[in-house]
């Protein structure tokens, strides 16, 4: 299989810093001229969206590109002046190498030109629908592979949108996932991805092309159970709150409280969720310690459940920080609502029919300064482990700061949030008339992971548990802990975790 001389020879000097439109290949209004002829010929059959991009991105990274449509007339002016666009007998006659931008169930359409394409490589980008990639068994690429036999498929660029294409692969993914059944194949096709700036990421052989066409497939793979559980915990808390602050009233003395539903109610709903999913960040570290203490080794595995929970901390962690911050702007608003005006004038209005002039109660005042303040500093303290959790950031910072910043300081957001919460309630939770339905206020439900956790890691500062923490992370093991595993133990060790 011949390769693409000087593709190649750019690529291997690595200089992926080179601007993207190269000089030479740009006319002085800023368009694209034509390219060298002796540049490496690619062509491209189909010319949708991917096709086009996919041209701009090959002509502005120094290739000749030929491209292959049905109606040549029609298409041809969406594409770059550099690329050549004619019938696809004469696309795919010259180069030898040629991108399949058509999708699955117009592979067959394709067949007519097996003759020319012969010895040739075909890269195969498609991405199938979630229905297409259950229904059918064999890959996309298998698929071409089976069409043309006479030819090398490649898997390529499918995980790349036409947008990532077109922006440059600086704006967004930069990664191409490869596989083929033919190493040089596989290289050409990895140094032509590396010449436009993107990183190859070799995935053997063609029988891996299902599992890459199933990755962009995937939404969210790690927030999926994160997201779920933050949603399941609003719609319970926000009926909780609906049953007390709206139902209550309105069943037991028919007053009308659903003007509460749109905002106050909400509100009183999205910190119970932010506070309980801070505590389910640090609950699973807590839990960790104690079976380690327990069994006396960190050897052994811990169990599935646990492991999947402390994986996914830093997703549950960042979506009770969203839920706090959409805590925050609801309190400040929550002054600015017409019924706080109507409530505060009535209460005025009552005050000087009872002939009362001031009105103020320490107590009060005091315990709001308080919890307002620890609100602001739990949520600013917060704001500090979502900035560490960029990449960017957690990049620039050693082992021993992040672990800082996310262990001990997410502690620290953990006791403010309880404060803010203690203070807020204050003695509610003792005053019967705070009983709707025999229900207890909500802020009393959400305490009880907290001062779990509290209670948990003060008993881990004792020195005899402490000692003992530290030596068994230090590799020491209790007498009698499984030091080595048979291989049967081994065998139902064996289920691991693969997130
Ligand atoms: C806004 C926000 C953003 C977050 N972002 C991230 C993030 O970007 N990345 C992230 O990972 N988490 C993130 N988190 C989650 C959380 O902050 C971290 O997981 C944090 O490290 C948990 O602290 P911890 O003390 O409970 O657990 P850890 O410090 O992990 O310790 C938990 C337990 O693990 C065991 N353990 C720890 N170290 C060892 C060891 N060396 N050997 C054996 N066992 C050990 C011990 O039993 C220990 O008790 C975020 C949380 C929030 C609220
Ligand atoms: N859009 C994207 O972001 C991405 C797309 N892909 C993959 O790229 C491939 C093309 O996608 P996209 O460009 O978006 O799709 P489009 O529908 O925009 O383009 C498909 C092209 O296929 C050509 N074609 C050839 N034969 C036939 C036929 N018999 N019937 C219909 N069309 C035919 C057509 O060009 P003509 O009429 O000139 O022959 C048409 O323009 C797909 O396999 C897709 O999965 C992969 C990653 C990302
Ligand atoms: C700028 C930051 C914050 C401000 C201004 C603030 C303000 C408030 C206000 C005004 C209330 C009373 C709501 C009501 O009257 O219904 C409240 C309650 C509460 N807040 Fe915050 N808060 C902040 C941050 C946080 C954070 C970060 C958490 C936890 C992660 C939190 C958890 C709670 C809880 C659990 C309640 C009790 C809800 C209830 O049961 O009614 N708050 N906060
Ligand atoms: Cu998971
Ligand atoms: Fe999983």
């Amino acid at each position: 299989m011949s390769q693409l001389p000087v593709a190649s020879a750019t690529a291997m000097s690595g200089d992926m810093d080179k601007p993207l439109i190269s000089r030479r290949l740009v006319d002085s209004d800023g368009s694209l001229a034509e390219v060298p002829s002796k540049a490496p010929k690619v062509g491209i059959l189909g010319s949708g969206d991917f096709a086009r991009s996919l041209a701009t991105r090959l002509v502005n990274s120094g290739f000749s590109v030929v491209v292959g449509s049905r109606n040549p007339k029609r298409t041809a002016g969406l594409f770059p002046s550099a690329a050549h666009v004619t019938f696809q007998e004469e696309a795919v006659s010259s180069p030898q190498v040629v991108f399949v931008a058509v999708f699955r169930e117009h592979y067959s359409s394709l067949c007519s030109l097996g003759d020319q394409l012969a010895g040739k490589i075909l890269v195969d980008v498609s991405n199938p629908t979630e229905k297409e990639h259950l229904q059918n068994h064999q890959s996309n690429a298998e698929y071409l592979a089976s069409l043309f036999p006479a030819c090398t498929v490649v898997k390529a660029f499918n995980v790349i949108s036409a947008w990532a294409l077109q922006a440059g692969p600086r704006d967004g993914n930069r990664q191409v996932l490869i596989c083929s059944d033919q190493l040089e194949a596989k290289h050409t096709i990895s140094e032509m991805a590396r010449t436009m700036g993107f990183t190859p990421l070799d995935m053997g052989s063609l029988a891996s092309a299902r599992e890459i066409e199933a990755i962009p497939l995937r939404l969210f793979p790690s927030w999926k159970v994160p997201i779920l559980l933050a949603l399941g915990l609003f719609v319970c808390f926000y009926a909780y709150n609906f049953i007390r602050d709206v139902l209550q009233p309105y069943m037991r003395k028919h007053e009308n409280k659903f003007y509460k539903v749109p905002l106050s109610v909400v509100n009183t709903t999205l910190p119970c969720v932010a506070y309980v999913l801070l505590s389910l960040v640090y609950l699973p570290g807590v839990l960790a310690a104690a079976l380690q203490l327990r069994r006396g080794t960190k050897y052994q595995r811990f169990p599935d459940w646990l492991d999947h929970w402390l994986q996914h901390r830093k997703q549950i962690g960042l979506l009770s920080f969203f839920f706090g911050v959409l805590h925050a702007l609801y309190s400040f608003c929550l002054p600015l609502r017409r019924s706080h005006r109507y409530d505060l004038v009535n209460l005025a209005v009552k005050q000087v029919l009872a002939n009362k002039s001031r009105l103020w109660v320490e107590e009060e005042v005091w315990r709001m300064e308080i919890y307002l303040s620890m609100g602001v500093l739990a949520l600013g303290v917060l704001s500090l482990l979502a900035v560490t959790s960029l990449p960017s950031i957690a990049n620039s910072l050693n082992w021993k700061e992040f672990s800082f910043v996310q262990s001990t300081l997410g502690f620290v957001a953990l006791m403010l949030s309880t404060l803010h919460t203690l203070t807020y309630g204050w003695t509610r939770a003792f005053e019967e008339n705070h009983y709707k339905f025999y229900l207890p206020p909500t802020f009393t439900l959400t305490l009880l992971l907290p001062c779990v956790i509290i209670l948990a890691k003060g008993l881990f500062l004792l020195p005899c548990l402490s000692r003992r923490l530290t030596k068994i992370r230090r590799g020491w093991e209790k007498d009698g802990a499984v030091k080595f595993m048979l291989p049967a133990d081994h065998m139902q060790g064996e289920k691991t975790s693969h997130v």
